[in-house]
């Protein structure tokens, strides 16, 4: 399959409601996250050729979808689309629900059995859509979406609804995608940890608006858009990767912008790219390097803006090195005692959680 970006920029008008983004999706997963109501929804069906009111462009590599001139129907966008409810035709099989998607296949597209055994969908062939439960309905709906053969797939809260095993289970798959099949995902969810997980950039949306679009990290790690998120606490997420497993130990060394870290053990090899969350709970402040902590790593950071966010607190941005930063917060006790203040070098101790890893 061809790999290309979608380009888009249009616009929608409803009484009350005015949609304008812009933005290119690149192979890989893009999480289009914003509150209720903001628009991600209204994007998808623009961009899947389901609003009859949505004006602009969007063009896939070369080929226009919509312009003045154009406007291709949804069946010749090649969009595959899931949403929460798996919408599967229900008076056929499983395996007649993937014959369909098949039959209308317009270009090539990932191989039938490819796909079958990837969403771990043979046992399944003959069985009626009433006989599956919710995550395996969801599995033959993106098993049905991939095998029409898409240039995009647009995915709309597919894992809401179902349990927490049903999405573990979901996750992998979902996150193998992109890779395998070389196309761009539009993913909406309103939930952190999916994003985390799954996305490599985020689309913040806001009344409409594409308010930012970019690395999933670069996002998370800034102040300007924690309320949108939700994010609760000061936060950084770091992409890093596997340099070596340490056997003797039972741990993994990890290499990021801050440096190198170790960690627990986890189920990935030397190479394997991992994102790392370190939120300010989980970053302890010392004036020397500890000899013998349980905490597995400090590093040396330098203080580079102090805030009172709270009476009696005082919220700390450290860097880290010449690229990384970190967060935490402290009692205006600590401030005191650490003499803490901008330029001030002092050493932190981390604890990083590793995302999107099922171990
Ligand atoms: N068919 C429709 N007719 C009229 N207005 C609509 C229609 N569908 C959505 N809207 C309105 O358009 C706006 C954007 O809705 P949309 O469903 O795109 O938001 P969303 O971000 O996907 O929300 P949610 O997260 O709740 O699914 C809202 O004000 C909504 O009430």
């Amino acid at each position: 399959m061809t790999a290309a970006a979608l380009e888009f920029d249009v616009t929608l008008d409803r009484p009350g409601f005015s949609l304008a983004a812009e933005g290119r999706l690149e192979p890989g997963v893009t999480a289009l996250f914003g509150h209720s109501g903001c628009g991600k929804t209204s994007l998808l069906r623009c961009l899947a050729g389901l609003e009859r009111g949505c004006r602009g462009t969007i063009r896939h590599g070369e080929q226009p979808w919509q312009s003045r001139a154009v406007a291709l129907p949804p069946h010749r966008r090649a969009v595959g689309l899931v949403f929460q409810d798996a919408r599967l035709f229900p008076h056929l099989s499983v395996r007649g629900n993937l014959d369909y998607a098949e039959r209308r296949r317009r270009e090539d597209g990932p191989g039938r059995a490819e796909v079958i055994d990837g969403l771990g969908l043979r046992k399944l062939l003959d069985q009626a859509p009433s006989a599956l439960s919710g995550g395996e309905a969801q599995r033959v709906a993106l098993g049905r979406a991939l095998l029409a053969g898409p240039r995009l797939l647009l995915l709309d809260e597919p894992l809401t609804g179902l349990d927490s095993a049903r999405q573990r289970e979901i996750m992998p798959l979902l996150r193998t995608i992109p890779e395998r099949f070389g196309i761009p995902v539009l993913y909406v969810t309103h939930a952190r940890h999916e994003v985390l997980a799954l996305a490599d950039r985020i689309m913040l949306m806001r009344e409409g608006g594409v308010l930012t679009h970019a690395s999933v990290s670069s996002v998370f790690s800034s102040p300007d858009y924690w309320a949108l998120l939700g994010q609760p606490e000061p936060v950084v997420i770091w992409p890093g990767r596997v340099v070596a497993r340490d056997n003797d130990w039972g741990l993994t060394v990890l290499a990021t912008d801050a440096g190198r870290l170790r960690i627990s053990e986890i189920s990935a090899d030397p190479g394997d790219p991992v994102a790392l969350r370190v939120a300010a709970r989980d970053v302890v402040l010392t004036l020397e390097p500890p000899t013998a902590t349980s905490m597995l790593n400090s590093l040396p950071v330098r203080v580079e803006s102090l805030q009172t966010v709270r009476e009696g607190v005082v919220r700390v941005q450290l860097g880290v090195g010449h690229k990384a930063s970190l967060w935490t917060e402290v009692t205006r006790q600590s401030v005191a005692a650490l003499r803490l203040e901008t330029g001030r070098r002092i050493h932190a101790l981390i604890r990083p959680e590793v995302l999107g890893l099922d171990h």
